[in-house]
């Protein structure tokens, strides 16, 4: 066991910490009650490491992480980890339950399940799934249940119900491995090559830049593997963009960089989703 310190949404038992036990399975793995709490964590060298869901391939985009990564400069990223996600039914009994809890991803996977199964029961958010299956197993009057995981119900001891309730069998969450970009004991200042995947935060002055931008990418042979736009909350319609793309080089960052406003390297990792062919 190293004294590393990975961060995750707790408390234990999530998909997040199977995504720290997943990426660094020796080190210590600290339970923190929310995302922003993790970002926070990594931020004031509370951990050396925060494990951040950043999309699952059912449900798209996690939100709330890139709004928690807007305009943070003294973040970076190191690492993708996927994660397959198969959701279980915890809880007492199915006939009495009139609250279903648990994160709100979640819900937007097992879209199929629920209308077939539970037309009727209220969902509730939580935040994470392993709180709810905590609440679920806790309460006596067989009211709640949960959408959790195996994982956590073999950490407690948690009755399942029903297994593998996910829309998609290939259901998968994508976690970012966050690090302080000044850290002592990690090595974070990754270098941006072809082969790698790389991530970009910028706000450019007007939409039209975008093309340019896109342009110089298509000129470099560089492939998008992804982009997300959050509203940059200083004048309405205007974007904070987050593109992901693989071959990414230092030239063509500065290119990159000369034609936005703000721009952030946020990261160069090994690209697991996307073959470039
Ligand atoms: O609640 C958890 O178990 C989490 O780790 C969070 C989270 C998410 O935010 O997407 C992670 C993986 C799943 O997609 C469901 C929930």
């Amino acid at each position: 066991m190293n004294s590393v310190k990975v961060g995750f949404l707790g408390p234990k038992g999530t998909f997040s910490n199977q995504a720290a036990l997943l990426a660094k399975p020796d080190c210590v793995h600290t339970s923190l009650p929310t995302l922003a709490a993790v970002v926070e964590a990594v931020k004031s060298h509370q951990v050396n490491l925060g494990v951040l869901p950043i999309e699952n391939s059912t449900n798209g985009s996690v939100v709330p992480a890139y709004d928690l990564l807007k305009y943070k400069k003294d973040i970076i990223v190191l690492d993708e980890i996927l994660v397959p996600v198969h959701h279980c039914i915890i809880g007492h009994s199915i006939d009495k339950a009139n609250r279903l809890l648990s994160h709100p991803q979640a819900f937007g996977q097992c879209t199929k399940w629920i209308k077939n199964n539970l037309p009727n029961v209220i969902s509730v958010p939580v935040n994470s799934t392993s709180h709810a299956a905590e609440l679920a197993s806790n309460d006596q009057t067989g009211s709640k249940l949960a959408i959790s995981s195996q994982f956590c119900a073999d950490t407690y001891n948690y009755k399942v119900l029903v297994k593998d309730v996910e829309d998609d069998p290939n259901n998968c969450t994508r976690f970012f491995l966050i690090a302080s970009r000044v850290s002592s004991t990690i090595p974070t200042v990754p270098e941006c090559t072809k082969e790698k995947k790389t991530l970009l935060q910028f706000t450019i002055s007007h939409t039209k830049k975008l093309n340019h931008i896109l342009q110089i990418l298509l000129q470099e042979n560089a492939v998008f593997t992804n982009l997300v736009t959050r509203p940059s909350c200083h004048n309405p319609w205007t974007y904070v963009y987050f593109i992901e793309c693989v071959g990414m080089s230092q030239a063509l960052l500065l290119r990159i960089e000369s034609v936005c406003d703000e721009f952030s390297f946020m990261g160069s990792y090994e690209n697991k989703t996307t073959t470039i062919a």
